[in-house]
């Protein structure tokens, strides 16, 4: 099995740095800037559990296009490019692979795997789902929080699953991908908040103001999902339901009943405050927005998720916790 992995950025190089620590055969694709690096000290893959690798720069597989990295019949390609970059990613993909060819999204949001089939439909477009928080800094890619990754059941990804856990890789294959999807989106209600509060992510779920608007956002988006029939998954040690009033505890019991929740690297932030950082578009619309169209698709309306995406979509903004409440009318 080859895998490609296309947009080597934190969650790429995360992943394909330990299957190829791990010998697998890994194409990194990506951007010069994260390339560069790369090809001049190798990639160094660490995470919160101590472990740590270095693959040096000789036996990285780099490139800049999908064309020269040369897909073959065995290849399974891992997108792990943001959302925005979805549909563009996938025409490259499609004229670059092999009819069949399994594209693993692991990406956030609920509708990746569709925007690649419609881009891409002759291509095996199948979903993932990485639990954890990933820092990339030029060639070191840090793992800081702790999960599994969870891939759709299905005959392409079964042998996948196999060599991502033979690298170190925890990863199940879950009944209902969709719910993990669902379940994991309200967790990533978070991103927005993180990104406005400029706190590393720890500093902000210690804060409550910060914790009050995650929750409403996830108040918000479990009442659409109702009205849609859909039960997320658990995905973290606190069931979906219970996630809003955890969140909205006074901290002296956060503290206490969050312990595994805040086992976070104290400089982590999200990925939406990294693209917020470097002045990229954000995955707003693919979680925020996801909220607002599943509830206009059943006659309701999310406002609380309207508001975040018009408060990511202009120019950049600092809010703490407090001005974010007031932002929210709440
Ligand atoms: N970072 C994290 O902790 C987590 C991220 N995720 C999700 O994983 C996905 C990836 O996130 P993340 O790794 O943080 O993103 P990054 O922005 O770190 O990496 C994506 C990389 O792909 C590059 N890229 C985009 N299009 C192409 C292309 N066509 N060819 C080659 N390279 C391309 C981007 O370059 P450029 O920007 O210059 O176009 C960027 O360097 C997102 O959906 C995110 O929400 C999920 C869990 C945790
Ligand atoms: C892991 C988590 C929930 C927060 O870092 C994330 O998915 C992200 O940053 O996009």
């Amino acid at each position: 099995m080859n895998f490609i992995v296309l947009g080597a950025g934190a969650i790429g190089c995360y992943v394909g740095g330990r299957l190829a620590a791990q010998g697998q055969n890994v194409c990194l694709v990506g951007r010069p800037h994260a390339m560069e690096p790369l090809a001049r000290e190798g990639l160094t893959v660490t995470d919160l559990d101590g472990y740590r690798a270095l693959v040096p720069a000789a036996q990285l597989r780099l490139a800049g296009t999908l064309a020269e990295a040369a897909p073959g019949p065995d290849t399974v390609i891992l997108l792990c490019v943001k959302s925005g970059a979805t549909e563009s990613a996938a025409r490259e993909l499609a004229a670059a692979c092999a009819p069949g060819t399994p594209v693993i999204s692991l990406q956030n949001g609920v509708d990746n795997v569709a925007r690649i089939a419609a881009q891409a439909p002759a291509l095996k477009a199948l979903a993932g789902m990485v639990p954890y928080n990933v820092v990339l800094r030029g060639a070191q890619v840090h793992r800081a929080t702790a999960g599994a990754i969870q891939l759709q059941r299905d005959a392409a990804t079964e042998p996948v699953a196999a060599v991502f856990n033979a690298a170190g890789l925890a990863t199940a294959l879950p009944e209902d991908i969709r719910a993990v999807q669902w379940g994991k989106l309200l967790l990533n209600l978070n991103n927005p908040v993180n990104a406005l509060s400029n706190l590393p992510l720890r500093e902000e779920l210690l804060d409550r103001d910060c914790r009050q608007v995650f929750a409403a956002l996830q108040t918000e988006a479990l009442g659409a999902m109702a009205r849609a029939g859909i039960t997320p998954a658990q995905v973290t040690a606190v069931s979906p339901q219970m996630l809003p009033k955890v969140m909205r505890l006074p901290n002296w019991l956060f503290t206490r009943l969050a312990k595994r929740m805040l086992q976070i690297d104290a400089s982590a932030r999200s990925s939406m405050w990294d693209d917020l950082e470097a002045g990229r578009v954000t995955e707003i619309d693919a979680i925020c927005g996801a909220v607002v169209r599943l509830a206009a698709q059943h006659g309701a309306q999310a406002p609380l998720s309207r508001r975040m995406c018009e408060l990511l979509s202009g120019p950049r903004l600092r809010l703490t916790g407090v001005e974010m409440k007031r932002a929210l009318g709440l």
